[in-house]
């Protein structure tokens, strides 16, 4: 996603430096030497399965929950034993944690309050807070009186009011429907460049976390698997969780010789493999497979199936002897149908030694 000029600030967001950390929930290890640093300014995304540990971290990280290794620093300052009220963090949870008994402007004022802001400055920065989320005149009401989507822009202005330079955020679409979390992604992530904030994201969702963020971790049982822009997690996943976890991918089991890509199934695919060598994986996404006439691909295969997905086709292709790959199409092909299949682009990742 590409910001005008003018939408960007000159960052104020802190630096985040996760060095080594690690956490135990009894016997269970949850973080195992983690180490990232989050750059100033940074839309960070922690992306993974139910139970890989990015609430642990994001917590550890807002200082909710002690760690029992490794050390965590904004911009140089050390803050692993520092209490959580004051690390100056904006936090909004999953399920917003909104007072139910409190006006929209007290929920919002509370940080301040806490901060003992002078009462003079409270009211005019409260209102600040609510436009920058879009609210206009909701100050009396309630929580139980606004939508799904109203009451996480007042979690949001919570957050916010206390004008915090590092702003942490636990799934916090999870609970709207898909189609007002897709037009908040885009609001969210203007209003943290605007704000110039350091921002750390947590999801399952990964067209969330592709769509919304600078860098991804991409998170598998207390493991950052892979590090890196979401282009590159999409089109150079490091390993195999990453690219199943990350979009859809079509993988094929064998090994790279002089002449090609020998399928475990027996069947060779004329890939010019001069660069890879051995025994490895291909992973080819739907949209990296190329159609041709019959003859002129890497091989031909048989139309298997095909279902209609709205936007595209996906089509089940039968290699000779070999795996059944999903490509998708802008037509249909008929079932039974044989083509010629070209691979545009894949990744090769090796075999483990
Ligand atoms: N307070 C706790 N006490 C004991 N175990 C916990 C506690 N909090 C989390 N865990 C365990 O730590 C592991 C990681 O949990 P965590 O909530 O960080 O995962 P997650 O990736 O955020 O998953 P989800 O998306 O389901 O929240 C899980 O096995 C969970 O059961």
């Amino acid at each position: 996603m590409v910001e005008t000029r003018s939408q960007q600030a000159e960052t104020r967001g802190c630096e985040v430096v996760i060095d080594g950390v690690s956490k135990t929930f009894g016997k269970n290890a949850v973080l195992k030497d983690i180490n990232i640093t989050i750059r100033p300014g940074e839309f960070f995304t922690l992306l993974g399965p139910s139970g890989c540990g990015k609430t642990t971290l994001l917590r550890a990280i807002a200082g909710f929950h002690p760690i029992n290794g490794g050390r965590i620093r904004f911009n140089g300052d050390d803050v692993t034993t520092l209490p959580a009220w004051d690390r100056n963090i904006g936090f909004v949870f999953q399920n917003y944690a909104l007072w139910p008994n409190k006006t929209v402007f007290d929920n919002v004022a509370y940080g301040l309050k806490l901060r003992k802001v002078p009462k003079t400055q409270v009211a005019g920065r409260v209102r600040a807070a609510l436009a920058q989320v879009e609210l206009h005149d909701v100050e009396n009401r309630f929580p139980a009186e606004m939508s799904g989507g109203m009451q996480q822009r007042i979690a949001l202005a919570r957050a916010l009011v206390i004008d915090p330079p590092l702003l942490l955020m636990d799934e916090p679409m999870s609970n709207l429907d898909a189609r007002l979390r897709v037009a908040l992604r885009h609001e969210l992530r203007t209003l943290q460049k605007r704000l110039g904030l350091t921002a750390i994201y947590v999801t399952h969702d990964q067209e969330e976390a592709l769509e919304m963020s600078d860098r991804i971790a991409v998170m598998q049982n207390g493991l950052v698997q892979q590090l890196a822009d979401p282009e590159t997690i999409y089109s150079r996943p490091v390993n195999r969780f990453v690219a199943e976890f990350v979009g859809s991918a079509n993988f094929m089991e064998g090994a790279f010789d002089e002449t090609g890509f020998l399928l475990s199934e027996g069947s060779r695919l004329q890939i010019a493999g001069r660069q890879h060598a051995g025994r490895g994986t291909l992973v080819v996404r739907p949209e990296q497979v190329v159609l041709k006439e019959c003859g002129h691909g890497l091989f031909d295969a048989v139309v298997e199936d095909r279902r209609y997905m709205g936007k595209a086709w996906a089509q089940g292709l039968r290699l000779p002897n070999g795996p059944l790959l999903c490509v998708e199409t802008r037509t249909a092909l008929d079932v039974g149908a044989r083509v010629g299949v070209d691979f545009e682009n894949f990744t090769f990742l090796p075999a483990e030694a």
